[in-house]
């Protein structure tokens, strides 16, 4: 099925040690039971020609480019080829680890900007493989907004979501030690990721006018000052600072009850101050359909929700209902998804 804006949506690699191989070659061979969009993958035809004998998965790959991708999508996985050979086993990353994912995302990207794609799904990475070949960033979220700021010239704040139809969750501080997340938050930046939620959740949701749930960072959302003064000093006057501005948002509210089915019948995202204040709600909720989304970027990005679960690669065991949701998500924000030129 081509997605409704004519292109196929570009897959990254991921981590070819983890499961994000095994599940795009399943995910293509169950493709019409699914319907999921046309998509190409960014890879080695070699490596997943090999991953799928190894799993005995009758999946032809053919080897294209991305306008051949949708004509492709029905009688072949098309594998849009990279220059590197990968050669990771499952659940062993290796020399080629690293190298190949870092230059599937960048392709990926390159071809959404340049309208060969309609939007990128990732594949999970593993970030400290990753680090130790050098990548200064701390995961997809933050590296796509770099290549945002270069190919546009335009200082891009990304924002992660974590969608399901349960729940729908923004950690305000990403990929931050604990330690450090105090002094990261800020009434500037709850702010900005406030207004980009209520912004994308508008236009690329098509939420005319998103409630937005804002937790607090201490318990009881600081029981005004006595439990912490972050809630007080920072999170309350950025919820006033929101409100004056038309979006809806309430809070600071404490995040212990913030979660439960009648408090999430109240909002439409609950922003939370840290990874995992929001994420072990949604991942709770939903991990098998969870889906991850970069908002602020001046394109589409989804992801699977979970990683790349070295322990269960190469067995055949993973779900793809995650990576599923993510290409049918990426297909139906991109139908609407503003262009690059009037994004931002
Ligand atoms: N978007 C991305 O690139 C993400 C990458 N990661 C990376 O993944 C690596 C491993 O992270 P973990 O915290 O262990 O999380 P994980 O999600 O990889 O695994 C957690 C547990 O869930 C299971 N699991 C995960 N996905 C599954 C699936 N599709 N089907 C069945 N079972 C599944 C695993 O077997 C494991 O027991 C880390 O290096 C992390 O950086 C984690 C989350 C997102
Ligand atoms: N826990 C979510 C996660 O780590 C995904 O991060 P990203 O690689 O999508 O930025």
């Amino acid at each position: 099925m081509t997605p409704a804006s004519g292109l196929p949506l570009a897959l990254t690699l991921g981590e070819p040690a983890g499961i994000g191989p095994e599940l795009t070659l399943d995910v293509w061979r169950r493709r019409t039971a699914l319907h999921v969009p046309a998509f190409y993958v960014v890879g080695d035809p070699d490596f997943f020609r090999d991953r799928a004998r190894m799993l005995g998965l009758d999946v032809p790959v053919k080897s294209v480019a991305a306008a051949e991708a949708c004509a492709t999508f029905d009688r072949a996985l098309p594998v849009v080829p990279l220059d590197i050979q990968v050669t990771a086993q499952p659940g062993v990353p290796d020399g080629s680890s690293a190298p190949a994912a870092i230059a599937s995302i960048r392709r990926a990207v390159a071809d959404v900007l340049a309208g060969r794609a309609g939007a990128v799904v990732t594949n999970p990475i593993a970030k400290n493989v990753l680090y130790r070949s050098g990548f200064a960033e701390p995961g997809h979220t933050e590296f796509l907004a770099k290549l945002a700021e270069e190919a546009t010239g335009r200082k891009t704040q990304p924002v992660m979501l974590l969608w399901s139809p349960e729940l729908a969750v923004v950690p305000v501080t990403i990929h931050l030690p604990l330690k450090d997340v105090v002094g990261r938050l800020s009434k500037a930046l709850i702010i900005e990721t406030g207004r980009i939620v209520a912004r994308d959740l508008a236009n690329r949701f098509g939420i005319a006018r998103p409630r937005l749930a804002i937790a607090g960072l201490n318990p009881h959302a600081g029981e005004n000052g006595a439990l912490g003064e972050e809630d007080r000093d920072i999170v309350a006057p950025a919820v006033a600072a929101l409100r004056s501005e038309g979006i809806d948002a309430v809070g600071p509210l404490p995040a212990d009850t913030l979660f439960h089915a009648r408090a999430r019948a109240g909002y439409d995202v609950a922003l939370c101050m840290y990874h995992d204040q929001a994420l072990i709600p949604i991942k709770t909720l939903a991990f098998d359909h969870g889906v991850n989304v970069t908002l602020g970027l001046p394109f589409v990005r989804t992801s699977p929700d979970h990683g790349t679960a070295f322990d269960i690669a190469g067995t055949g065991k993973a779900d793809a209902s995650s990576l599923v949701a993510a290409l049918i998500l990426a297909a139906r924000l991109s139908a609407h998804a503003p262009t690059l030129a009037t994004a931002q």
